[in-house]
């Protein structure tokens, strides 16, 4: 046997022994689930409770322990005092707790990412086992001291591969499947010091495209909560991503890593209730995401606390009382110096302006009034028609939803709230009372509702008592776990989330995403340069710790309303504090490629991020000219077609996107259609489709085998960053077709 077949067979028998220990605590949670279940629905409320929490355990434990079989174990760590460390999806011990699998996120697995030749910490050799479903097919050795290996009695010539970058190429090279995939396996240095990074502070994280930012930004969900997670299991992680689509894209990672708390959203999701389906001209978004927008939304609301110009009589029981503008003045100002919300402070107003009328109706009796009385002429007068009319229209209760209809459908409170937008302004904003919401609008309900507060009393007592009943069925679920001996399973926070006291059982991330003024332990922004100012003051509630994960690249910028510059955006909302990471090297597009794109953004003026390619491609960037506008259409559906054919026979799978300005998809769908290919367009756009057709804001975040660019002078013209996007979405070609020339800088020799 060679040398190297024996090493291999080696790792077999220890990946063998990791699989075996994975069946068999599968089996063992599944048996407790059985067991769970068998006992049926007998018992006390509490028994029941308590039986449930524990099967929704299991079930968890058991889809955990599933999710883990694809590369359980894909590294080896051999250290200078002799001991060997396999590093993997999840930790593993035998039945003596003694370690098997060393969790990838485990401080004892930070050398398989950061170890190297010049700062070996330890490492002697860094393994990267490769496999199969439970076969291990290549092995690849990293010598970080070949003379130490030597001294411990290893023969250098079963070292296997020469360097750790096969197992990174082989991932790069495969066939895109549509979703995206973890890369536990070969994160790089640069990528593992951010994932690592600590919890506390805003971290933004600049990258060019390609560089690993939505990867690591989801791995680095998955390590904090690995890290912290008696803090982030109770207050959860959330995940803000720029579309429906991307979501989808991503939302086998996290599973994949073992984790399954986090709550993904757009901005578009922040306001629960609110579907934010409509659409409208990108300059009206960007002037709803302006800052000003907070002042406006602000005074409309100060506008409906108002002094009446004229007294109101009101007849009441024979006696007369009258609302004064001068005690509504009063009364208005009482309420205000609360400092409170607009619907909270309503309440103190109209108490305060029940007791001045009473107090008249009293002075008419004539006689001394018993406090109990008093309190019934009080309630005589909030029950009458006209005075509550009255205190109405000087204090409204409101809706978030109700002041910005009103807002929009009403030129003259629009005009009175906003002085500071021109009246061309003020007319871009207007729109008919059954618009639907778009999710510019989202950001400003969120902060009409901070303003507003809720509307009732009834709402506080409840989560008062929710928060005393969540107390103490945490203490509860403590006595449980100490009694069950399964704290090593489960923490007695998410146990008591388990506990069906009352209603259906939540999760965290569940009772999160239902409620707006959910606070959670960290949020991560992917795309973040697409926020306007006002969708960061909405997610920026959600944070008061200032815990975040800001990932981004200011050169693709497609919003009018985000940013190209993180300072100017982020200086002033967090007053300064937040630290930089950059990441530089792009995983993704073939250097033929990302080279002609990042020419092209400079030329266009684009704050481009220096990067290197992780890989070449040969014949990675072809154009094709058309002669007439017509052609681009048909052009563009056979390269198309041509592209899906030929990634279809080398991988049998793989992915071709057509990238066109909105006003194009169209034809190149027909011209698809009309040569028998059912082509998916837009948001919905099925992931697993061999072959669709994306704008290029749809293309944002997502990867194909081979993108077809239609009309490169066109897609800038709309905007640079947007370019600058599609061309750096695919993995092994780019093709163009054109009619017009090609855009500053395109066909530069590299
Ligand atoms: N260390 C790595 N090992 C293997 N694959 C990697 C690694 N880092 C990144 N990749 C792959 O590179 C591709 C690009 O990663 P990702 O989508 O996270 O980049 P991005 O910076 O968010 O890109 P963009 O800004 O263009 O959307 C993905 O397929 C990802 O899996």
């Amino acid at each position: 046997m060679a040398a190297n077949d024996s090493e291999l067979a080696g790792e077999q028998q220890v990946v063998d022994r990791l699989y075996r220990r994975l069946d068999e605590l599968r089996a063992q949670s599944r048996q407790r689930l059985a067991a769970v279940r068998r006992a049926g629905p007998s018992g006390s409320p509490q028994n029941r409770s308590e039986r449930d929490a524990f099967a929704t355990l299991y079930e968890d434990r058991v889809a955990q322990l599933e999710s883990v079989e694809d590369r359980l174990a894909f590294g080896r760590l051999d250290l200078h005092d002799g001991e060997r460390r396999y590093v993997g999806r999840i930790g593993l011990t035998d039945e003596e707790q003694s370690p098997l699998l060393t969790d990838w996120r485990a401080p004892a697995a930070q050398a398989f990412y950061r170890a190297t030749a010049a700062h070996p910490d330890g490492v002697v050799r860094r393994r990267h086992l490769v496999t199969s479903g439970r076969q291990v097919t290549s092995l690849e050795d990293d010598v970080l001291d070949l003379d130490a290996l030597v001294r411990s009695g290893v023969d250098p010539r079963s070292l296997a591969g020469v360097s750790g970058e096969g197992a990174l190429l082989a991932a790069l090279g495969a066939a895109r499947t549509g979703r995206m995939g973890d890369i536990v396996a070969t994160i790089q240095a640069e990528q593992d010091a951010i994932i690592r990074s600590e919890l506390t502070g805003a971290l933004v994280v600049q990258g060019g495209p390609g560089t690993g930012k939505t990867a690591v930004a989801l791995h680095r969900a998955a390590y904090l909560l690995y890290a912290h997670r008696r803090v982030l299991e109770r207050s959860g992680v959330l995940m803000v991503g720029p579309s429906r689509t991307f979501l989808r894209y991503i939302d086998q990672v996290l599973p994949s890593l073992g984790e399954t708390g986090v709550v993904t959203a757009t901005v578009a999701d922040l306001f629960p209730g609110v579907a934010a389906r409509g659409t409208e001209p990108a300059e009206v978004a960007e002037l709803k995401g302006r800052t000003v927008m907070a002042t406006v939304v602000r005074r409309a609301v100060r506008q409906r606390q108002r002094v009446p110009q004229q007294p109101t009589s009101v007849r009441v029981d024979g006696r007369t009382v009258v609302v004064r503008p001068r005690d509504v003045a009063d009364a208005i100002a009482r309420a205000r110096r609360q400092n409170r919300p607009h619907n909270q402070a309503r309440v103190t107003f109209v108490r305060d302006m029940l007791a001045r009328l009473a107090e008249q109706y009293v002075q008419q009796l004539g006689w001394d009034v018993a406090p109990e009385d008093r309190a019934e002429i009080v309630e005589d007068l909030r029950t009458t028609r006209e005075i509550r009319i009255a205190l109405n229209l000087a204090w409204m209760p409101l809706t978030p939803q109700g002041l910005l209809t009103d807002l929009w459908t009403r030129p003259h409170r629009l005009a009175a709230a906003a002085p500071e937008l021109s009246p061309r302004e003020r007319a871009l904003l207007a729109r008919p009372a059954d618009a639907a919401w778009t999710p510019a609008d989202v950001p400003l309900l969120d902060e009409a509702a901070e303003l507003l507060g809720e509307d009732d009393q009834a709402a506080r007592a409840q989560a008062r008592a929710d928060a005393e009943r969540h107390a103490a069925e945490i203490e509860y679920a403590r006595q449980v776990l100490r009694s069950t001996g399964a704290g090593d399973l489960v923490s007695a926070e998410a146990l008591a989330g388990r506990f069906a006291t009352s209603g259906p059982s939540l999760t965290t991330a569940e009772r999160a995403a239902a409620d707006r003024t959910w606070t959670y332990g960290h949020v991560v922004v992917d795309e973040a340069q697409e926020l306007s100012a006002m969708a960061w003051r909405a997610l920026l509630r959600r944070v008061p710790t200032r815990s975040l994960t800001i990932v981004g690249d200011v050169a693709q910028t497609s919003s009018p309303g985000g940013t190209r510059d993180w300072a100017a955006m982020l200086d002033p909302l967090l007053r300064g504090s937040w630290r930089l990471a950059e990441l530089t090297v792009n995983y993704r597009t073939p250097a033929v490629v990302a080279q002609a794109a990042g020419r092209v953004a400079e030329a266009a003026g684009l704050p481009v991020s220096p990067q290197t390619s992780a890989r070449d491609v040969p014949d990675a960037l072809t154009s094709e000219r058309v002669a007439a506008e017509d052609d681009l259409a048909t052009a563009a559906a056979a390269a198309a077609r041509r592209r899906a054919a030929e990634v279809a026979e080398v991988s049998g799978a793989g992915r071709v996107a057509v990238v066109a300005v909105a006003g194009r998809t169209s034809a190149v769908r027909a011209a698809l259609a009309a040569a028998g290919v059912e082509a998916p367009e837009g948001e919905a756009v099925d992931l697993h489709a061999p072959l669709v057709v994306l704008t290029p804001a749809q293309s944002k975040g997502l990867e194909f085998d081979v993108v077809v660019l239609v009309e490169p002078a066109e897609v800038l013209a709309a905007s640079p960053g947007d370019l600058y996007v599609a061309m750096t979405r695919p993995t092994h070609a780019l093709h163009v077709v054109h009619l017009r020339d090609l855009p500053g800088r395109f066909d530069e020799p590299s």
